[in-house]
């Protein structure tokens, strides 16, 4: 550590005291930041005064190297190596030293000449142009062997890929070992830069996808490495030029924070600029302060009375074109203000704070994080992230590795994540115990249904597929796989509705996968316009996502190559995904329209279409789209295809618009309505508005585990999110008005147990299984009973016990009448009070939204072929019966009128809550 002495002192008595913190918790630290008196603060890169000390900084980070020893692979094995190679930025950084005075004044009057803009960036101090043409091969690899941890499972390599750069990476190149990371520069110089630098780095026999070759790291990175062994700042502003480049930035800021390499600023944010002016926006004028600990920083932080004159500096800096052109470099040079920022933010007293904020629409699409073509930017982090968790876990993996790459094992990040996981949850990790499903009754409906099988070995699945199962360790099929595999291989169309938790996924994914293996097709190889074998299509990107690690992990080593598209990630990454090979195709309704219409995707050979969560899919806000897929493109008709339809409930009048997609099927029935049998025991609590938060409070902590909190809109999200941060609760949120990175980020934080509350809207009410979700609470109720009896599925999954607990309000009567015999059904207590209110609401009609049935019903979905197409009780009703009895028929309480009536169809009002 640097001498006392040498530390910088900020003053912070301008700071009045511990403020609510602006930003979104995300990842709130697992020991806080250092402690310590606000007045050993952090203390920016720009403060320090020479190279020398900056470099000592790193080294000091790093290890105690010298500086002249050769890059070498380190002590550990191989395969903890981690190597970025970056362009520029660190060398550039380092090289300029943070030069102020009277250097920086000439060097900025220079640029003042140079452009418009410039003038008013005099504390930039640096010329960047200059440096560029600076650099030197020999200060380049002086800095190689800088970034390597003391003793640390990575080691990180930061280089830069300008020609000093590409002479000394090819020098040292024979001593990376299998580094896992590979991206693209933005720009097409830097790509014809990589192009040559692959081929050499072929010549030295280094495999290609192995290295990444980042668009710059602003020195934002390179702040918090020097910042880090003093004082963390209390919160760390990355700036980023683009947004692919962000996402890049704050996952290695996140991690190199995480790994506890370095000092833990307790807030962390990754913005484009546009953003960060948005953001500068909303922080309120009394953070605005000088630093006050360096005069000649504070002298030019002054120059900038107010936070609108520093935003319209920014927005003049960046519109300044070095030589006519944009330059990444201002961007860079922007980045040198950031610091000065951040600084004032801290010891503000939010000590678990952090925002990663991604420009809306952009981020990283699941299987491909970073520019996807190399196919290794997820594997990198799965392999070398995983052990942080978060990181490794589902979907980041680069599947095939790209031209001549590996195909990454999707079982190795699942396994980082899980054991990450377990250990969290040691205690109430009791294992799958699909036992539990063992006598749920199963009704199977139509002509020659094939019969169940009794283990995966019963039935020709292959033996990649097979070996695959094992290794998810899938000792014997689910009650919905026992039947819907064997259908599934005969051919045959499926509608099948099986309760949440219970394997849906697995009982589609197999008979595709076993089918287009045993017709002996062959993969489908790169091509420009993907040609799918099958689609499988679902309501959400993070379904979609979750879908297709599953999908990934049944394929892996079977030849065939499974895709994802979803809105929210650039569609470029995506296009270039499906150019590898595509035979399975799994999507989200608008995206893949896009791609179609861009004349990417031909449907044309789709022999196998899925449906997940079918009755969302084919609902108001989605059938149209669905339709337009489905029968308005190429894609062979009904009865050339096979189509599979999945979901936990199935009203009746989604089950008649869903015949138009089906020949001669078989409808698949398994357990009670929605929920997983008695497992998720369910709580019903009267509770009025105003007394919801703090009935909430004093829940939340009732039960060990995940905990998801379902509210009506995302605002509610949001104002409840903080709501609960603010009373030191760790809680993120997902809903549609967040990015997709934040979506991701949030499912991923919550995922691994870092941010272990979760508000969502019903965006995650279907199909996610997230282990270890021990309570859902509904603190607002949503209008339509199917939509709670998915919500409640996220817990008591895979034959685990769950607690779902309801607030149930005034403006919930509506539901009053399908939640009491939901209760009724599923052995749970039903409440004095909402018997009555049931009973009341049932006399004037009802106006319940609800779809289901009337009592009786035993069933979790009905053929309703069988009740002759009345427009009765779409669950079966009447009949009593437990197993396969069940003609009983009509009566159900919600048939004709009374649906029409009453209820009305609700999907739609949810719209808002969904992407
Ligand atoms: N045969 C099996 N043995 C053990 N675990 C299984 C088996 N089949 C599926 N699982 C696991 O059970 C969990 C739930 O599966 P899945 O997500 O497919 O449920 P689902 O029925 O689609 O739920 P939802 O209705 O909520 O979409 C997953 O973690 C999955 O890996």
């Amino acid at each position: 550590m640097e001498p006392p002495s040498k530390r910088l002192k900020v003053d912070l008595s301008h700071n009045s005291g511990p403020e609510t913190c602006p930003f979104k918790p995300i990842l709130p630290w697992t020991t806080p930041p250092t402690s310590g008196s606000p007045s050993t603060v952090c203390r920016p890169p720009c403060a320090t005064t020479n190279t020398d000390l900056r470099l000592q900084s790193i080294q000091r980070i790093f290890g105690s190297q010298s500086l002249d020893t050769p890059l070498a692979a380190p002590g550990g094995s191989p395969a903890k190596e981690f190597t970025i190679v970056c362009s520029q930025t660190y060398h550039r950084a380092a090289s300029q030293g943070c030069r102020t005075g009277p250097q920086a004044e000439s060097l900025s009057q220079r640029r003042t000449a140079a452009g418009p803009g410039c003038q008013t960036t005099p504390e930039l101090g640096v010329d960047e142009q200059h440096l560029l043409h600076k650099d030197s091969p020999a200060q380049s690899q002086k800095l190689f062997p800088i970034f390597r941890p003391k003793s640390h499972r990575k080691t990180l390599h930061l280089v830069r890929h300008g020609e000093s750069e590409f002479n000394a990476l090819c020098q040292y190149g024979k001593s990376f070992k299998d580094p896992d990371i590979f991206d693209a520069p933005l720009t097409a110089k830097g790509r014809r830069q990589a192009a040559k630098l692959r081929t050499e780095l072929g010549k030295l026999g280094i495999p290609e996808g192995a290295l990444w070759i980042a668009s710059p790291l602003t020195r934002a990175i390179e702040t918090m490495l020097l910042a880090a062994p003093l004082q963390p700042p209390a919160c760390l502003l990355l700036p980023a030029p683009a947004p692919a480049s962000m996402v890049v930035r704050s996952e290695l800021a996140e991690h190199l924070v995480t790994s506890g390499d370095i000092g833990r600023p307790s807030s962390l944010l990754c913005q484009t600029f546009p953003q960060l002016a948005h953001t500068l926006e909303q922080l309120p004028d009394k953070w605005w302060h000088a630093p006050a600990h360096n005069d000649a920083l504070a002298k030019q932080f002054k120059a900038y009375e107010s936070k609108r004159q520093f935003l319209e500096r920014v927005a003049a800096f960046r519109k300044w074109r070095p030589n006519g052109k944009r330059s990444q470099t201002q961007h860079c040079i922007a980045g040198l203000w950031i610091p000065f920022w951040f600084q004032n933010l801290e010891g503000l007293g939010h000590s678990k704070c952090c925002l990663t904020a991604y420009q809306p629409g952009y981020g990283p699409p699941a299987g491909s994080y970073g520019p996807p073509q190399q196919g290794g930017f997820g594997g990198g982090y799965g392999n070398g992230y995983g052990s942080r968790g978060g990181y490794g876990g589902g979907g980041y993996g680069g599947g095939w590795g790209g031209s001549g790459g590996v195909e990454k094992d999707p079982f190795v990040e699942s396994d980082a994540l899980k054991h990450e996981v377990d250990n969290l949850f040691k205690e109430e990790n009791t294992g799958i115990n699909f036992d539990a499903y063992e006598d749920i009754p199963v009704e199977a409906t139509g002509e020659n249904v094939p019969p169940p099988i009794a283990s995966f070995e019963d039935i020709q699945l292959g033996p990649a597929l097979l070996a695959n199962v094992k290794r998810c360790k899938y000792t014997k099929p689910t009650p919905v796989q026992r039947y819907s595999i064997p259908i599934g291989l005969a051919g045959r169309d499926l509608m099948a509705c099986a309760q949440t938790g219970s394997g849906k996924t697995a009982a589609f994914c197999f008979p595709i996968i076993a089918n287009i293996l045993n017709s002996g097709g062959e993969p489908s190889g790169r091509n420009r316009k993907a040609f799918p074998s099958a689609l499988v299509l679902s309501p959400t990107r993070e379904l979609s996502s979750q879908i297709y690690d599953e999908a990934r992990k049944f394929t892996y080593q079977t030849g065939l190559r499974c895709v994802v598209v979803y809105g929210g990630a650039p569609v470029v990454n995506q296009l270039r995904d499906m150019e590898r090979g595509c035979d399975i195709l799994v999507a989200t309704p608008g995206r893949l329209s896009d791609l179609i219409e861009r004349a990417r995707v031909s449907l044309s050979r789709v022999r196998y279409l899925a449906l997940d969560e079918a009755d969302r899919m084919l609902d108001m806000g989605f059938e149209p789209q669905i339709r337009r897929i489905v029968e308005g493109e190429d894609m062979p008709r009904v009865g050339e295809r096979q189509t599979l339809l999945f979901s936990a409930t199935f009203p009746k009048e989604i089950q008649r618009l869903a015949a138009d997609f089906l020949s001669n099927y078989i409808f698949l029935a398994v357990g009670r309505v929605g929920s997983s049998t008695d497992l998720i025991v369910q709580h019903i609590e009267y509770v009025p508005a105003h007394e919801k938060r703090q009935v909430l409070l004093d829940l939340i902590n009732t039960v060990e585990g995940l905990t998801l909190v379902f509210v009506e809109t995302k605002r509610g999200a949001d104002a409840l999110e903080d709501f609960l941060t603010g009373n030191n609760f760790p809680a993120t949120s997902i809903h549609g008005d967040r990015s997709q990175a934040e979506r991701e980020a949030a499912l991923r934080n919550f995922r691994s147990g870092r941010t272990p509350i979760l508000v969502a809207t019903d965006v995650a009410a279907r199909g996610l299984d997230i282990p270890h979700v021990t309570h859902v609470i509904n603190f607002d109720l949503p209008t339509d009973i199917d939509d709670y009896v998915h919500r409640i599925g996220r817990t008591g999954r895979a034959g685990k016990k769950g607690l779902a607990t309801a607030f149930f309000g005034d403006k919930d009567i509506g539901l009053a009448k399908g939640m009491a015999e939901l209760l009724q059904e599923t052995n749970q207590e039903v409440p004095g009070w909402l018997q009555n209110i049931s009973a009341r609401s049932a006399s004037y009609g009802s106006s319940s939204k609800s779809r289901r049935g009337g009592g009786g019903n035993r069933f979790g979905g009905r053929d309703f072929r069988r009740d002759g197409g009345g427009h009765g009780n779409h669950y079966g009703g009447g009949g009593g019966s437990s197993y396969g009895g069940g003609h009983g028929g009509g009566g159900g309480g919600y048939g004709g009128a009374n649906y029409g009536g009453g209820g009305g169809y609700s999907s739609h009002q949810h719209q808002s809550a969904w992407d």
